[in-house]
């Protein structure tokens, strides 16, 4: 619970249920809806539209079980300006310990005319008839005037003031159609709340579409105008657009709101198991950029905001992942990394390098890194140890051109031997074999090849490939490893390490053994 007065307090109604079931595609299972209500009443969520009962037997038996379970959050439920609807909604939440009837009638001129053929004045008998009748079942009774913001304004007082006298104690004066300017929208509940007689006594309530993107900036903007009820969706899902998205909305009114004396009584921390819970029974991804709830929202990997977030986190955030149960803020190694977060990196792995060591194994990993797309931790070891391994060695690989196909293989290598390098071609039976032949006539020796092994450090076609030699020669077994993006340049570096290691045993019992003709 936020530390706001009374007066501050904003009710969050979420109509992922409802509204937000309204997106093509997005139906929700029985159970799903009964599981996402517990999560909703677990997070403090105050009103939880359920369902629009007439619509459909499993819609009345969705909302009727919620009101059976739902205990803390007020369930509601949607009806038109119709009796059948009305007292359908009112029989499904009837099991609820705390109820509301939503009812709902359009007022602007567009509507009036096409959508319901009525005159407006016959507009006005229905709201009030259909308030009357939704409070003869509870006292709990939300009105909306369905596009409001391209109502008249005059009419539109006259409405609220029908609905107002007809007993509605929540007004909702939604941007049906996504239409509205902050601004504007702000205005709109000013001069409503400011005209019509009984306004104070009721509250006001916004319920945003988000047709121009707009729908939270416009929801805050309500707030801003005297709405003390915001009408939200999880991961913003619904009709089109979508509605304004409830994670959005909290944190916007938790992280700016509080300093303006506004605030919810929902629990951050549980956002994020909603978002994914939500995401996965409708099967919407959320995007990676998503505000709040996106893989990338508390990713950083640009070395310059990194070296800040490792300074102090404050430099590029402005609330913590761990706050709305994100975990924690995820530094992502990539081609844009710097030496700062390589390090932190590194000592995360258990890496402690000496400056030297630090910036080649950076070089590498920059190399590596625009190559590949993802560099994963796996990565970054294999790289490291790769280095690590090769520090000593007196072979190197300088350079490999292989060429493969249907016509045959042939390689050609230059390796450098104790500071000379040579360079020899060489053909095989395959690709791998060809680069082996040509170290082979490079440095010649009779070890022979026991395991030649390849696996990807991580998914993908641009995974780095892991090969492991091993030799023996006169009962010494000696083995190698490395690690590149390129499958035949890790296997010569592979067989180089081991033919490194093989010399290096052979040179501690001989140690006048020459490279060239030690092998
Ligand atoms: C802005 C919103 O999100 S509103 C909610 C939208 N959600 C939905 O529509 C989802 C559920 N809807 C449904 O299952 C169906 O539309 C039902 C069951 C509600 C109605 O189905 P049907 O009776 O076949 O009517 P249909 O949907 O084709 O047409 C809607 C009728 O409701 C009328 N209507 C629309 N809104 C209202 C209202 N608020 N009050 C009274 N009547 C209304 C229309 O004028 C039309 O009436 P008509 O049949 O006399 O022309
Ligand atoms: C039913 C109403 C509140 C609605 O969803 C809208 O106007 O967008
Ligand atoms: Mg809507």
């Amino acid at each position: 619970m936020t530390s706001v007065s009374d007066a501050g307090r904003v009710i969050v109604f979420d109509t992922t249920m409802r509204d937000g079931e309204q997106s093509p595609g997005a139906s929700m299972s029985h159970d799903e809806k009964l599981e996402l209500a517990k999560i909703l009443e677990e997070m403090g969520v105050d009103v939880i539209e359920a369902g629009f009962p007439i619509a459909s037997n499993g819609d009345f038996e969705a909302v009727r079980a919620i009101s059976q379970i739902v205990t803390e959050s007020t369930v509601c439920g949607l009806a038109r300006a119709a009796a059948a609807d009305i007292d359908r909604c009112a029989e499904a939440i009837r099991p609820a310990k705390r109820g509301r009837i939503h009812t709902f009638i359009s007022t602007s001129p567009v509507h009036m005319k096409w959508k319901l053929q009525m005159e407006p004045e016959a507009v006005l008998e229905a709201i009030t008839a259909s308030v009357s009748r939704a409070r003869n079942h509870t006292d709990d009774v939300e009105w909306s005037a369905e596009d409001a913001t391209r109502t008249e304004r005059e009419f539109l007082y006259r409405a609220v003031e029908a609905a107002i006298r007809a007993g509605a104690r929540t007004i909702n004066l939604p941007d049906t159609v996504g239409y509205s300017y902050p601004e504007e929208y702000a205005n709109l509940f000013r001069d409503v709340i400011a005209k019509v007689p009984g306004a104070d006594e009721v509250i006001f309530s916004a319920h945003c579409h988000n047709d121009l993107g707009l729908a939270v900036a416009n929801s805050i903007a309500a707030v801003q105008g005297g709405a003390r009820q915001v009408e939200v969706a999880v991961n913003g899902i619904g009709e089109r657009a979508g509605n304004a998205a409830l994670e959005e909305i909290v944190m916007a009114l938790k992280v700016r709101g509080e300093d303006l004396g506004f605030g919810t009584g929902v629990e951050p921390i549980h956002i994020t198991r909603a978002s994914r819970y939500v995401s996965a029974i409708t099967g919407f991804p959320v995007q990676f950029n998503k505000a709040i709830v996106g893989k990338n929202a508390f990713a950083h990997e640009s070395g310059i905001h990194q070296d800040g977030m490792l300074k102090n986190a404050e430099t590029y955030e402005i609330m913590k992942p761990e706050d709305v149960g994100q975990g924690a803020t995820n530094l992502v190694m990539g081609k844009h990394s710097g030496r700062h977060a390589f390090r932190e990196k590194l000592k995360a792995l258990g890496y402690e390098l000496g400056q030297n060591a630090l910036n080649e194994a950076f070089v590498r990993f920059k190399d590596l890194a625009d190559k590949k797309k993802h560099v994963f931790d796996d990565d970054i070891i294999a790289l490291v140890d790769d280095a690590l391994a090769r520090g000593s060695e007196r072979i190197r690989v300088v350079h490999l051109k292989v060429i493969a196909g249907t016509e045959g293989q042939s390689a050609e290598l230059t390796l450098d031997v104790d500071g000379e390098e040579k360079r020899a071609e060489a053909s095989g039976d395959g690709p791998v074999d060809a680069v082996f032949n040509a170290i082979h006539a490079i440095v010649p020796h009779s070890a022979a090849l026991r395991l030649f092994q390849v696996h990807a450090v991580t998914e993908g076609t641009d995974a780095q490939a892991q090969v492991s030699v091993r030799l023996e020669e006169d009962g010494r077994i000696a083995t190698g490893a490395a690690a590149d993006t390129d499958t035949l340049t890790a296997s010569a570096k592979a067989y180089v390490n081991a033919l490194n290691n093989l010399f290096s045993r052979k040179e501690k019992s001989r140690p006048d053994t020459a490279i060239a003709s030690g092998f």
